[in-house]
Formats: C-alpha cells, structure tokens, sequence
C-alpha cells in the first residue's frame, strides 16, 4: 500500500502496553521461556476499538523486535496494510492469526516452538486429551458453537487437536481453520513436529492460555515419561507407579 511505510505514528507509543510495544515485550518474555527461539514463533495482536491488527516481521530475532519493526492492517481490509516497516516481511504466521481472529474473534494469538507441544505431538495422533489436573481451571470452556461460556472444570478433559505440519508455516492455515471448525471447545492447535497455536479473547488471556497450556504440555511428557496416561482418573496412578516398580 502506497504510504504504508509512513505510518510509524500506529506503533510509536510511550503506553507499554500498546500492541507494538507489547509484542516486543512479550517476545521477550517468551523466548526465556524458550518458546520463540531461532526465530521461530510469534504473536499478533488484534487492537478491537481501532480494528487494526498488528503483526511481527517474518524471520528476525523475536526477543529484539523493536515497535518500529511492527506491521499494521486494518481488519476490515486484511489484504492491505496500513503500516508496512522497510525492508521487512510480515511473519509467515499471519494467515494462521487471522484465521484465529475471523473463526473465533479472537484479540491475539500465539505460536510458539515449545519443546513440550513438539514432543506431545510426538506422542499422540489427531487429538492431546488431558484431565483431572488443577491447572486445567485456567483455561476457558466454549459450548457447541465456540461461544465462551467460563472456565474449565478441574475434571474436565481437554483436548487439543493435532494438525500435520507443511514444509511452509502459511500453507498450515487450510488444517488450522478446519480444526478450528471441528472442534469449537478448543482454544488451540497443536501442529505435529512444529509447535503450538493459542488464541484468547485478548492479549493477557491468549498468554494465560498458552502458559497454562504449555504447563499442561509439560506434565505430560514427564507422566509419559513414568508410565502414566495424561487421561488417568484419581487414584488409578498408583496402578501405572506400581507397574513402574515391579
Ligand atoms: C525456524 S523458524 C521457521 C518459521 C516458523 O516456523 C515460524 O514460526 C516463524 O515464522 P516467521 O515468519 O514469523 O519468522
Ligand atoms: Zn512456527
């Protein structure tokens, strides 16, 4: 878009949570987590009362953005942007974020390389199911029709569908709707060998979300690791700690 290099008004900003600011922040955050190292991994953020979303660029250092470096599109205009950075590419993963956004209206999504997502989805075929842990309370619960009706049960059963990945992140995107549409209780997708995408309402749910997730992710490879199923009822450990022994 002709201009769009000009706008650095819509990412300079001295509020540290604005969404260019934010991005950066948290990609800090998030790669000493070890979640967006090597490049890889991102976050958007949609700004809902300006209808603008905000995207990183594609293949650079997360944790040393700076708001600058930030694209800009409008949302009722997704294939123009308003703020284009010189010499910089959007993130590959944008047209995963705004499928979260237009399926689920959601204010920001996630991707991230954790090494947990990648081994869960080492472990596991189209589905991660996990219940009967207390961290399973942060996460939101949806009915039929993906409409957020509160927050999980601690006997509830998660379950996070798993996409195949693609020798290129934008051609995810047709896998990633189609889960999205499948499964209206999720909040995120696990893509095999690759990582994890987590969305929320806005920006500190979708981080909530993906932190409880990723605690999620972890137990479970270390419950694999002795012998117990992620989907064990209350008591029925000892069973699988007993086996362990014997
Ligand atoms: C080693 S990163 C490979 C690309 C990828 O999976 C990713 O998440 C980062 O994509 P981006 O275009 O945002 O750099
Ligand atoms: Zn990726």
């Amino acid at each position: 878009m002709i201009g769009a290099n000009k706008n650095e008004h819509l990412v300079i900003s001295a509020d540290p949570d604005h969404p260019a600011n934010l991005i950066c922040s948290l990609c800090k955050n998030f790669y000493t987590n070890g979640w967006v190292t090597g490049t890889g991994g991102g976050i958007s953020i949609r700004d809902k009362p300006n209808n603008l979303i905000y995207l990183a660029p594609s293949g650079v250092q997360k944790e040393r953005m700076l708001p600058e470096n930030i694209f800009v599109k409008h949302f009722d205009h997704q294939d123009q942007y308003v703020r284009v950075p010189q010499g910089l590419k959007p993130s590959a993963c944008t047209p995963l974020f705004l499928s979260s956004y237009n399926l689920r209206d959601a204010g920001s999504c996630i991707h991230t390389h954790s090494q947990a997502a990648v081994m869960v989805s080492l472990l596991h075929g189209a589905e991660f199911r996990i219940s009967n842990i207390e961290q399973i309370k942060a996460l939101p619960k949806f009915n039929s029709e993906g409409k957020k009706i509160g927050y999980m049960d601690f006997h509830d059963e998660l379950i996070i569908p798993i996409i195949e990945n693609t020798p290129f992140e934008e051609d995810l995107t047709g896998a990633l709707q189609e889960a999205i549409k499948k499964y209206p209780g999720t909040t995120a997708v696990l893509v095999r060998r690759h990582g994890i995408y987590v969305w929320g309402e806005d920006v500190w749910k979708a981080k909530v979300y993906n932190e409880a997730i990723d605690y999620l992710l972890e137990l479970a490879v270390k419950m694999y690791g002795v012998g117990i199923p992620t989907t064990c009822g209350i008591g029925e450990e000892k069973q699988y700690l007993k086996n362990l022994q014997n």
